[in-house]
């Protein structure tokens, strides 16, 4: 065997959404803060992204990450996210994956019956506290980045559907959100291909007709992700959502082709999303717990727990809270005479 390459990596799922973690191997990423270490990674190191998401080593329905030196003095760890077609600056799934990893592999101690760390996201720092028991993480709740509303009831049109009512929020990613009943879009997990197709129209339709961009970070900007959301089903729950992450180009000609995939989980920052636009339209307040679905029934919970401002948006701090699991261990090689060393996709599962 020849290896020009050898990533290791902790295979993980926060409530069905798988989060793989790449624990030693990564070259060394330049940058003051884990903001400019992505910025390096997705500059100088795509093809790593690419090549643990893609064929053979990866399928559309992963998401990754990279353990860094944090660049905060008090953070204990960073963490670079990335998904099929971006780096996101922050992802709920894909910190509660992380957390599990680093303490029940022990890169961090564990001390049973919480764990408080620090993790320096490319967002920005977030406080944790996990709940560990007989050395599993049980729990794991986190203080996000504030979350905001920036258009409420926005009008888009979107091939194929014509005016579309949506709202545009950052929970951690710019998410545009729309009512699933009003588009006629049933919720189930079997329904995923037309969600799928919806939620990329939409998604293109809202990056054209309603940019957006971080009022502190300029380099953040969107929408990227869509949430299409519904009413409660579940006893014990507040309301449900399908997120689509992309999984290639959107193209307005052949809006049939459309590819992305369902986060499995109810989207940790596409719950944060949702609970800055309920505040904002009066219909969430401080305390109060929201308890979201995603496809596979399984819950984040959310709360509210400050009010605060980001630029000139009123804005939310949100808390949340699930749990992740470790199913496999593995190490990744690259031979050197690989044809394919940034993986590849075919048009019968991208
Ligand atoms: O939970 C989240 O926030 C994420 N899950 C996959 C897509 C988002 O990053």
């Amino acid at each position: 065997m020849r290896a020009s390459r050898i990533l290791q990596a902790v295979e993980a799922h926060a409530e069905g959404e798988p989060g793989r973690v790449i624990t030693g191997g990564m070259p060394l990423l330049r940058g003051n803060s884990v903001f400019e270490k992505m910025q390096d990674m997705a500059a100088n190191h795509d093809d790593i992204r690419l090549s643990m998401l893609r064929e053979p080593r990866g399928n559309p329905g992963l998401c990754g990450n990279a353990i860094v030196p944090p660049c905060h003095p008090e953070a204990d760890a960073g963490f670079i996210i990335f998904e099929q077609t971006e780096y996101p600056p922050m992802s709920g799934s894909n910190t509660i994956c992380v957390v599990t990893v680093l303490l029940e592999t022990g890169i961090v101690p564990m001390t049973e019956p919480v764990t408080e760390l620090v993790l320096e996201a490319p967002a920005g720092l977030i406080r944790v506290r996990a709940d560990c028991r007989d050395g599993k993480v049980t729990r794991v709740a986190f203080r996000n980045v504030p979350a905001f509303a920036v258009h409420l009831d926005a009008q888009v049109e979107v091939a194929g559907l014509g005016t579309v009512s949506v709202d545009v929020a950052w929970g951690g990613m710019f998410f545009v959100l729309a009512g699933a009943e009003r588009l006629g879009v049933a919720l189930d997990a079997d329904n995923g291909a037309e969600i799928v197709r919806v939620s990329e129209a939409i998604r293109h339709a809202a990056a054209e007709q309603l940019p957006v961009v971080h009022p502190e970070n300029p380099e953040i900007t969107g929408p990227t992700i869509t949430n299409l959301w519904g009413a409660p089903v579940a006893e014990g729950t507040h309301g449900r959502g399908a997120i689509t992450i992309s999984t290639g180009p959107f193209n307005p000609e052949r809006p049939q082709d459309a590819s992305g995939i369902l986060d499995r989980s109810p989207c940790g920052t596409g719950t944060c999303a949702k609970m800055a636009v309920l505040h904002a339209r009066g219909l969430l307040g401080i305390g109060q717990d929201y308890v979201n679905a995603g496809p596979l029934g399984t819950t984040f919970t959310g709360r509210i727990v400050e009010e605060t401002q980001v630029g000139p948006y009123k804005a939310i701090v949100p808390t949340l809270s699930g749990q992740g699991w470790i199913y496999g261990l593995s190490s990744y090689t690259l031979d050197p005479s690989d044809p394919f060393p940034a993986g590849y996709t075919v048009g019968d599962m991208w």
